[in-house]
């Protein structure tokens, strides 16, 4: 297939690109013909040229690869799965393939066998290969287009689709649909399926007509973009998606059966890492006056689509997805319950931190799933806490509960009349909420009590599509500690109802608060979006600092957790944009499950742990990964966080293998999270800041894993922006137009008196109390003396003092100057070691700036400013995010224009048309305009909301890159 491919791109002139496009994961046809314009850049295809040289040849293979759209493909075929929905399952090594016929090539046998379709898949599935082939020969015409149907094992539902009569009402749909909610025990929970559980977007023609209905629409699937929003080949997740699912046995029943036989197989699904669910609410009353139908009729036991209807271009536009259960409208919190929260008591019970969090848009039913209080999932988990609490072997724990939400990027204590909290991580990197309150609960009804209370004094308020709209995101826990030690913590099992995602026509007319919470809930579940997706590119650094949602949320995702997702949905057709913003929102999630499989199994913490460290092996290489061996070897499972191995190379630091190590420990008596949590301690502690922290945790100085060429690089970097940063003005606090100055220009001598007159007398003052050398002192003193203390801890605790110092020295320029090119945020720093300060005093005088600049400049360049390049990629696959997500708004915005102007046109012609109009007529299209221009006024407000949402959380970014935390006061 690769020779084919690099044929094909030779034939075109484009053979250059062959690399970029493999490395990409195009190495078919079929992937190359499903490229869009947007994934040119990301292939390095930058020359008007090239770019339209690929364009032709992408249009040329869409005409020559068979789709029904081009009618290569027997009308009688579905075209659901048609083209390359899952390119991944083909086996390109041995899969025949048809080549277009712009190459001349002869199509091969349209059935041959070969390695068409995964043996896997089909195994997995219980159903032969052979069988597979003849339903696929009864649709597909004999010629080479059958290949691609071999390929995708949906064809396989097809057929059986075809045996059962269709559902009322959804008839057009689910004719070419994969699974019948009708016949729960015939269509197990396989695997394939689950290979198959990928989104398609499928469109349905009202145009055309089937054999079977007259109006019947024509389903046709939408292009589904082959590259992600980094540029990594979207299929590539999916295979890992199905290989890593490969082995959870299917169940070959609904939600609910209780036969014994299931039950196991149901826990081996239930034990997953990850799992995500979604919950469909009925239609409320007011949706059901207004007349409004179901539009996302649910698949089986874990699909769901949504027909989104398309005025525009007269399709419905049908979208699939498929996640680990997915709840109908009759589903009760108890049946969801046994499927979400209830694998997670056992889990805390084992020692685990387990987090269930609801999200959805406003008024789909998170806090009636989550927090109701009656019949929240919460109360259900509490009824099995206590009932487990009664056994012998857990009569030594008490159960306590904390209640506080984040609203306005705060957090507040629900129990202890709103106080204000804050979030910190201990050594361990666990997060603690400092000064929360918790109550020691002995049954449901105490805790029912202490949440009503507290329940009371949560943010709500009334939006357009929530009369009592939770305003805030409000986290449950409970706690497990010995009864006789209240600072250990066995278990931490933590309820999540997040705050809705909304937009501004949600709202209604309201007020400016109400906007402005809306805004900072948008971005702080737009911040979770960015971790989450973070964590699915496997980085070692996800921005879990980004917003307080996500750094309370940490440990759901990091190390050895259990999390549960439920995407709650509202089914109408009004609300059909926000319901795809969640399912897809949840598919994102649902892709972290491969990571988190891949690690995790479904035995005890502890042989956990141990499967993760033996699995871990390809996230650590050579000698770092020897090391760990040993030290696992050495000392259990105890690796501490800032070990370095003898090349000085750090080991795995972001959670993961060395959170899992502390915390499961063999001895059942040795509490996992055994630690005298802050919120125990004087709250004076607070000095110790989150930025600190930040530093602290890392614990290690990453910089003494550099070589001295590296260190010399990351300066001269640092070197050269900070000659910008000098240059610009631009102010944190308050937001403008930015104002570039020369290059070479710096600031005034007042400005610099100015801008230090409080960072600087407070810097001082903080030198006198811990003896810092003063900014007086020349630069290379200031490292010297810093490098000849050899004393381990004096050195942290200096290296930390002068991290706070230059966040504060940095905060005092952004605050009175404005750049475009600040420097990068200060990560670690060590002072120089003599031999590096020759080459840095050398990098120094030509790149910066001279002697007699304001002290201040010659304390920050006497610091080795480094940059984790971890945290540079981070950035920038945030940054091509952001430019992705605005480009999708400046679509929709180019849409919603082109819409209004296509009606005002017509209103033109009509005019012209028709001179005898009569005013009763005009009156009548001036009221269709002047609606049409107020849906596109709300249309437009809400896409340009999103838009400034995802700028500013870019822009966040860039304040964090550059060290102006907001908690760094003055
Ligand atoms: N599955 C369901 N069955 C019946 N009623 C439901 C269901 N889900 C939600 N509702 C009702 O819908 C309304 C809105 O639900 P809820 O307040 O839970 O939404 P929400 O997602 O928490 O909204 P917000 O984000 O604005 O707080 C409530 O009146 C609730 O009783």
């Amino acid at each position: 297939m690769a020779t084919l491919l690099l044929e094909t791109l030779r034939k075109s002139e484009l053979d250059q690109y062959l690399t970029n496009f493999s490395s990409n994961g195009i190495t078919q046809l079929e992937s190359l013909a499903q490229l869009s314009m947007q994934d040119y850049n990301s292939l390095g295809i930058v020359s008007i040229q090239d770019r339209k040289r690929l364009f032709k040849l992408v249009q040329s293979l869409r005409q020559e690869l068979p789709t029904k759209e081009n009618g290569l493909v027997s009308s009688s075929t579905p075209s659901v799965y048609h083209h390359q929905t899952y390119p991944s399952a083909i086996d390109i090594s041995t899969s025949p393939v048809m080549a277009p016929s712009f190459l001349a090539m002869d199509s091969p046998s349209p059935l041959t066998c070969g390695g068409g379709l995964s043996t896997n898949a089909s195994a997995s599935n219980g159903v032969s290969e052979n069988s597979i082939l003849s339903t696929n020969r009864q649709h597909v015409n004999g010629n080479a287009s059958s290949i691609y149907q071999l390929s995708f094992p949906s064809t396989l539902h097809h057929s059986q689709q075809q045996q059962q009569p269709a559902p009322a009402g959804n008839s057009t749909i689910t004719r070419s649909r994969s699974r019948s909610r009708l016949l729960p025990d015939q269509h197990p929970r396989s695997e394939l399926m689950k290979s198959a559980k990928s989104t398609t977007d499928l469109f349905i023609s009202y145009n055309q007509s089937s054999d079977d209905e007259e109006d019947t629409p024509e389903i046709r699937r939408s292009a589904n973009p082959l590259l992600n929003s980094y540029g990594v080949p979207v299929q590539n997740s999916n295979v890992n998606n199905s290989n890593n699912t490969s082995n959870v046995t299917s169940l070959g029943t609904g939600h609910f059966n209780n036969s014994s036989s299931n039950y196991s197989l149901c826990l081996s699904e239930l034990n997953q890492r990850i799992r995500v669910c979604v919950r469909k609410r009925p239609l409320n009353k007011k949706e059901l006056e207004r007349g409004e139908k179901d539009i996302s009729p649910t698949v089986g036991i874990s699909s769901i689509n949504v027909n989104e209807p398309n005025r525009s271009d007269k399709y419905i536009e049908q979208h699939s997805f498929t996640f680990d259960d997915v709840f109908d409208i009759n589903d009760s919190n108890s049946q969801i319950y046994q499927r979400t929260a209830q694998p997670l008591v056992n889990y805390v019970f084992n020692g685990g931190k387990a987090t269930c969090f609801a999200y959805g848009q406003t008024g789909s039913g998170k806090t009636y799933t989550m927090l109701d209080a009656q019949h929240g999932l919460y109360v259900l988990a509490a009824r099995d806490v206590f009932s487990l609490l009664c056994q012998p072997e857990h009569q030594h724990l008490s159960a306590y509960i904390g209640f506080y939400e984040i609203y306005q990027g705060q957090l507040y204590d629900l129990l202890a009349a709103r106080k204000k909290l804050f979030a910190r991580e201990d050594g361990k990197q666990n997060v603690v909420i400092v000064g929360l309150k918790e109550y020691v609960i002995k049954n449901v009804d105490d805790l029912m009590k202490v949440f009503e209370h507290g329940n009371q004094c949560r943010s709500t308020g009334s939006t357009g599509a929530n009369s009592d709209s939770s305003r805030s995101h409000a986290i449950l826990q409970i706690l497990l500690k010995p009864t006789k030690n209240k600072k250990s913590i066995i278990g931490k099992l933590s309820f999540v109802d997040l705050a809705g995602s909304e937009r501004g026509a949600d709202r209604g007319e309201t007020d400016v608060k109400t906007r402005m919470e809306g805004a900072e809930i948008n971005k702080s579940l737009l911040a979770l979006k960015e971790c989450i997706r973070a964590l699915d590119q496997d980085k070692r650094h996800t921005p879990f600092r980004q917003s307080k949602l996500t750094q309370v949320l940490k440990d759901s995702f990091v190390g050895h957790s259990r999390t549960c997702m439920i995407a709650t949905i509202s089914p109408n057709q009004g609300n059909s944009e926000h319901t795809l913003n969640t399912l897809r929102y949840a598919d994102r999630v649902k892709e972290l499950k491969g990571e988190g499989d891949r690690r995790i199994s479904g035995e005890a913490p502890l042989a956990r742990a141990r499967v993760t460290n033996a699995q871990d092996d390809d996230y650590l290489n050579g000698h770092a990964k020897k090391e760990l061996d040993n030290n696992v070897m050495r000392n259990g499972l105890s690796i501490k966080s800032n070990q370095h191995n003898s090349d000085g190379l750090d080991l795995p630091q972001d959670g993961e293998l060395l959170l899992n190590g502390e915390n499961f420990p063999t001895d059942r008596d040795v509490h996992i999270l055994d630690e005298v949590f802050p919120h125990e301690a004087s709250s004076h502690d607070r000095s110790n800041d989150d930025d600190d922290n930040q530093d602290n945790h890392n614990g290690s100085f990453p910089h003494s894993s550099l070589s001295t060429a590296d260190l010399l690089r990351t300066r001269c970097f640092d070197n050269k922006d900070s000659d910008s940063f000098i240059s610009g003005t631009r102010s944190k606090r308050q937001p403008g137009p930015y104002h570039h100055s020369p290059p070479g220009d710096t600031l005034s001598d007042t400005a610099i008196g100015e801008l230090s007159q409080n960072s600087a007398l407070r810097i001082k003052q903080q030198n006198q109390h811990t003896n810092e050398p003063s900014y007086q002192q020349d630069q290379f003193n200031l490292s010297v003396s810093s490098s000849a203390n050899n004393n381990a801890a004096s050195t942290t605790s200096h290296s930390r003092q002068l991290s706070g110092d230059y966040r504060r020295y940095m905060d005092s320029i952004y605050s009175k100057s404005d750049t475009t090119h600040a420097p990068p945020r200060l990560l670690h720093y060590q002072p120089l070691l003599p031999q590096q300060q020759q080459g840095y005093a050398y990098q120094l005088q030509s790149f910066h700036r001279p002697q007699q600049q304001p002290t201040f400049y010659s304390y920050y360049d006497s610091l080795t400013v480094a940059v984790d390049p971890e945290m540079i990629e981070e950035f920038i696959n945030f940054h091509r995010a952001e430019i992705r997500e605005t480009g999708e708004c400046s679509k929709r915005e180019t849409k919603l224009l082109t819409h209004i102007s296509l009606i005002m046109a017509s209103h033109k012609d009509d005019d012209n048309d028709d001179d005898d109009d009569n005013s009763t007529q005009q009156q009548g299209f001036n009221e269709k305009i002047t609606t049409e221009f107020y849906g596109y006024l709300n249309h437009l407000d809400q896409v340009l909301e999103m838009k400034m949402a995802t700028i500013d959380a870019l822009r966040g970014q860039i304040r964090l890159m550059r060290g102006e935390e907001d908690d760094v006061s003055f």
